[in-house]
Order: C-alpha cells, then structure tokens, then sequence
C-alpha cells in the first residue's frame, strides 16, 4: 500500500513546532549569551553563593559589610532553568520569588518566562520553559546552558506523576552532570502528603541520581 500523503493540517503543525522552537532558541541565546561552562562546585552552596553563616560577635563590624558590597554590574551571572509538566507551578514559584502574588486560575506559559533575582554575591537568572506537550521536547536543548535545573512536580496531580518522572529522567539523560532541585508543589493539596508510591521519590530518580544533589524539597505552597 502507498503511504499517505501528509495532510495540510500536520504539516501546518510541524511547521508551527519548528518556528516556535526555532523563537525559543534564539530568545534563549540573546538572552543569557553563547555556550558557557557549568561553574557548578560541589562544595558550594546550591546555587554557588557562599553558605550562610552568622559572624563571630567580635568580628562583626557593619562598616565591613558595606565595603565588600559588590557594584550590581560586577556581579557574576548564575541561571537556573525551572521546568515541569504544565500546570506543577513554575510561573507561580518565579512570581513568588519576584514578590508578586499568585495569579488566580492557571494561565499557560506558550514560551518562557523569566525573573532575575540579585543576591549578594551573585545574580540569579531563573528561566521557566512552559510544560505544555508541544513545548516539552525543547526542554532538552537548554539543559546544557544552566547551572542548576529546579524541577517542579504538582503533588496533588497524581495521575500524571509517571509522566513527570518519565520528563526528568530524559533530562538527566541528557546531562547526567546537572545539579537538580526536584520541587514537590502544591503538597498540602496532595490527599495523605507526597505519594512516595508514585515514583518521584529521590531513590527512584536513577542510579546515582541522590548523590548528585537531587532531592525533594518542599516549597512552602503559595495557596496551600
Ligand atoms: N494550591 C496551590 N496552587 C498552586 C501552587 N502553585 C501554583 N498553583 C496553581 O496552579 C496553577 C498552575 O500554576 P502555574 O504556575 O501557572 O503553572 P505552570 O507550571 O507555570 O504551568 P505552564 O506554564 O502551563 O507550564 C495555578 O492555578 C496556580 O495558582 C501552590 O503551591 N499551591
Ligand atoms: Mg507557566
């Protein structure tokens, strides 16, 4: 039997696909720059910036803590990459961060969002890659431009958690060096807490995965 021609309709979406990922790569390369090299170190904190740790009462001199505050220009750049199955909320966790409220209801991200966040030794670039199906096989490309992936999971979404950890492990696939943060959302909506039984769990990430620095870390939900 001859195979069929494609109709209009999948051509106009593949089309579709690879203009829009074609806009995201090269949104992502204006915005943080060409390749760079991972300045991840174990010994660091889990984004690079120094631990904290209170001064010594006798050493304590805010005179001191003025003069070692770097210009704002000098600061080094750090990005971290926030993605997860639609919904998990990633635009929430960057809004939050932001200091902005919650937005009532769930408004799709078609692309990315992004929020930059100086520290004191540092400026952090967080950048969501919305979670929908058609923008999930992107994610790949940008793994290996970020210092940190922060997964985020929506604990109460239960049926699709496969799916979530399916997502994770193709990216850790792709860069078995990358810290990871796996953020279990929305836990107080979740009936009986995080469901270990459905594979998210650390011990279930893959061989090694633990010891990289993957974990679960609850977010303080933002609406509970
Ligand atoms: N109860 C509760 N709801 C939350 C929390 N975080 C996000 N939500 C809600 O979950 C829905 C989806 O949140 P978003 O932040 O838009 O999700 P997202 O991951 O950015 O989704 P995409 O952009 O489609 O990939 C919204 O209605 C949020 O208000 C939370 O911690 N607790
Ligand atoms: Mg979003």
């Amino acid at each position: 039997m001859a195979p069929r021609p494609l109709s209009p309709l999948v051509l106009a979406l593949g089309g579709a696909a690879a203009v829009l990922g074609s806009v995201l790569f090269i949104l992502w390369k204006t915005y943080f720059g060409s390749g760079r090299e991972r300045r991840w170190d174990g010994g660091e904190a889990w984004w690079g910036a120094e631990p904290a740790g209170l001064p010594q009462w006798d050493e304590w001199d805010p005179e001191d803590e003025e003069d070692v505050e770097p210009a704002l220009e000098e600061l080094e750049q750090r990005e971290v990459l926030v993605l997860g199955l639609d919904g998990s909320g990633k635009s929430t966790f960057l809004r939050v961060l932001a200091g902005k409220p919650p937005l009532e209801g769930h408004i799709p991200t078609w692309g990315f969002n992004s929020v930059r966040l100086p520290t004191r030794d540092f400026e952090v670039d967080l950048l969501e890659i919305g979670g929908s199906q058609n923008l999930r096989f992107y994610w790949k490309e940008f793994v290996n431009e970020v210092d940190v992936l922060v997964f985020m999971v929506d604990s109460a979404d239960r049926l699709r958690l496969p799916w979530a950890r399916q997502e994770l492990h193709k990216l850790l696939d792709k860069d078995p060096d990358l810290p990871v943060v796996v953020v279990a959302n929305k836990q107080v909506r979740a009936v009986g807490g995080w469901p270990r039984s459905a594979g998210l769990d650390p011990r279930c990430l893959g061989p090694g995965a633990p010891e990289r620095g993957s974990g679960l870390d609850p977010w303080p939900a933002a609406q509970g």
